[in-house]
C-alpha cells in the first residue's frame, strides 16, 4: 500500500532529497579578522523534488532562498546537511561525478544580464556549456542551437545577435535556451521573472511550464511572488528567517494555510474583491537580523497569532501589541516615554484604555507605570515573567498537520 507524506506517495523516489541543509556565514571584525558571530542565512531545511514536478521556495527577501539554491548546488558548501540528488550525495562528489552533476542540475539566474557575457552571440552563449561537456562537432552544436532557440521562442537567426540587442525577456529565453542545452533533469530558477517587466514575466512562466511538460524537466522556483509559485508549482516551503515554516501541495497551502507566516503572506497578496477588504491581517515589526534570530518560533515577534499565557484572555489583536510593547522595551527604544501618564503611554503603544481581561490589565497598568517612572527594565522583567509565551521559549518543528499539509507552529502541538 502506498502512504502519501506531504503530497507524495512514498514509494517514489525523488530526484532531489535535500535533509537539514544549513549555511552559516561568518561575521567578521573588519579591523581584526575575528569572528564576532554568524548569519544564519539557512538553518535545516528539508525538502524533496520528485522527477518532473516544480517545487516552490518562498519567502520575503533575505529570508534565504538564494543561499538554500547554491548550496544545494554544490556552488557553495554547506554547514551542514545532505544533498542528495538520483541517490548520489552531493557533497561527496569527487571533480568528475560533481562535472557530471553541473551538467544535470541547472541554475537559471534571475537578472539575465549577469549570466550572459556581452561580448559572446547569443548562439556561441547557448553552445558554451555544450562544449564544456565535451561537444566538439561545431555543426551539431549549430543545429542544437537552432532547436533550443526555436524551442524557447526565438528563431534560428537570433544566433547570431548580442544580448545588447535583445530586450529582457528576449536574454531570459537565451538563458533558458543555454542552461537547457546540456539536457539537465533539473532546474534551479532563482526569481526568473522578478527582472522582468509584468507583461513579459507571465510569458516566461507560460514558458517554462511548456518547456517542463514537454521534456520532464523537474524545477526549484525560488520566489518571493506567490503568485508566480501558485501558477507554475506542484508544492512548495515557505520559508521564514531560513526555515521551513510550511510545506506540502500549493494547492493545500493556499487555500488552508496551515502557518499564521502563510496566512500573512497570503493576506497580503492584493485581491479585487471588496468582501476580502479589511480581513487582511498585516505583520508588524521588521524582519529580525539573520546573524541574531529570534528565540524559540522565530516568527513569534511578528506573529499575529502568537499563544497567550495560561490563565489570560486578551483580545489576539491587543495581545500582539502587548508583544510588540515587550519588543520595544528589548530593544530599548521606550527611554523617552518616563514621565508620561499611563494613559498616553496606552495611547503611543496603541493599547485600550482598559483591557476586557481585569487580571491582564493590572499586569499592564504596573508595568507602564514602572515606564512611566523611568525604570523601563523593570517594566520588561514584568512582563517578560507574567506574559511570557510558549513560543519564545520553544522551537516547533515541522510536523505534518491534519489538514495534510506540514507546519512549524506550536498551536499545532
Ligand atoms: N556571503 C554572505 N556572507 C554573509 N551573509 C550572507 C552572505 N550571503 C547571504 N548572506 C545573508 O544571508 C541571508 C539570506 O540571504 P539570501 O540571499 O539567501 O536570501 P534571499 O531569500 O534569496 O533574499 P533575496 O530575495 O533578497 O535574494 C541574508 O540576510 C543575507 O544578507
Amino acid at each position: 500500500m502506498t502512504s502519501v507524506t506531504d503530497g507524495r506517495p512514498e514509494d517514489d523516489q525523488p530526484l532531489l532529497s535535500v535533509r537539514n541543509l544549513t549555511k552559516h556565514y561568518p561575521l567578521t571584525d573588519g579591523l581584526l579578522g575575528t569572528e564576532t558571530g554568524r548569519v544564519r542565512a539557512v538553518d535545516g531545511i528539508d525538502f524533496d523534488v520528485y522527477p518532473g514536478e516544480t517545487v516552490g521556495l518562498v519567502g520575503e527577501s533575505g529570508c534565504g532562498k538564494s543561499t538554500a539554491a547554491r548550496a544545494l548546488l554544490g556552488l557553495e558548501e554547506p554547514t551542514a546537511g545532505t544533498v542528495v540528488f538520483d541517490g548520489e550525495d552531493v557533497t561527496a562528489f569527487d571533480d568528475a561525478a560533481c562535472k557530471r552533476f553541473r551538467r544535470r542540475a541547472q541554475l537559471l539566474f534571475q537578472d539575465p544580464d549577469s549570466s550572459l557575457d556581452p561580448r559572446m552571440s547569443v548562439g556561441d552563449a547557448i553552445a558554451e556549456p555544450l562544449l564544456v561537456q565535451g561537444l566538439t562537432a561545431a555543426t551539431r552544436r549549430r543545429e542544437i542551437v537552432a532547436d533550443l532557440l526555436e524551442r524557447v521562442g526565438l528563431s534560428a537567426a537570433d544566433a547570431e545577435r548580442y544580448p545588447h540587442e535583445l530586450s529582457g525577456g528576449q536574454k531570459q529565453r537565451v538563458g533558458l535556451a543555454r542552461a537547457l542545452s546540456v539536457n539537465p533533469d533539473l532546474l534551479v530558477a532563482d526569481e526568473p521573472t522578478a527582472a522582468l517587466d509584468v507583461s513579459v514575466q507571465s510569458e516566461i512562466l507560460a514558458l517554462l511550464a511548456d518547456l517542463q511538460a514537454s521534456v520532464g524537466l523537474s524545477i526549484v522556483l525560488i520566489s518571493h511572488d506567490l503568485g508566480v509559485v501558485r501558477q507554475l508549482c506542484d508544492r512548495i516551503a515557505v520559508m521564514y528567517l531560513g526555515e521551513i515554516v510550511e510545506r506540502g501541495p500549493t494547492e493545500d497551502v493556499f487555500t488552508d494555510p496551515q502557518h499564521p507566516y502563510t496566512r500573512a503572506l497570503l493576506a497580503s497578496i492584493p485581491t479585487t474583491d471588496p468582501r476580502d477588504r479589511g480581513t487582511a491581517v498585516s505583520l508588524t515589526g521588521d524582519v529580525p537580523s539573520p546573524s541574531n534570530p529570534p528565540s524559540g518560533c522565530r516568527f513569534h515577534t511578528r506573529c499575529p497569532e502568537v499563544i497567550q499565557p495560561d490563565g489570560y484572555d486578551i483580545e489576539q489583536r491587543i495581545w500582539r501589541r502587548i508583544m510588540d510593547l515587550r519588543q520595544h522595551l528589548a530593544n530599548e527604544t521606550v527611554d523617552g516615554e518616563a514621565r508620561a501618564s499611563t494613559t498616553t503611554l496606552r495611547e503611543t503603544f496603541s493599547l485600550p484604555a482598559q483591557l476586557e481581561d481585569d487580571r491582564a490589565d493590572a499586569v499592564l497598568e504596573t508595568a507602564l507605570e514602572q515606564i512611566a517612572a523611568g525604570d523601563p527594565d523593570r517594566a520588561a522583567a514584568l512582563l517578560a515573567t507574567e506574559f511570557a509565551t510558549p513560543c519564545e521559549r520553544r522551537a516547533p518543528s515541522l510536523e505534518v498537520t491534519e489538514a495534510g499539509q506540514d507546519a512549524a507552529c506550536l498551536r499545532h502541538d
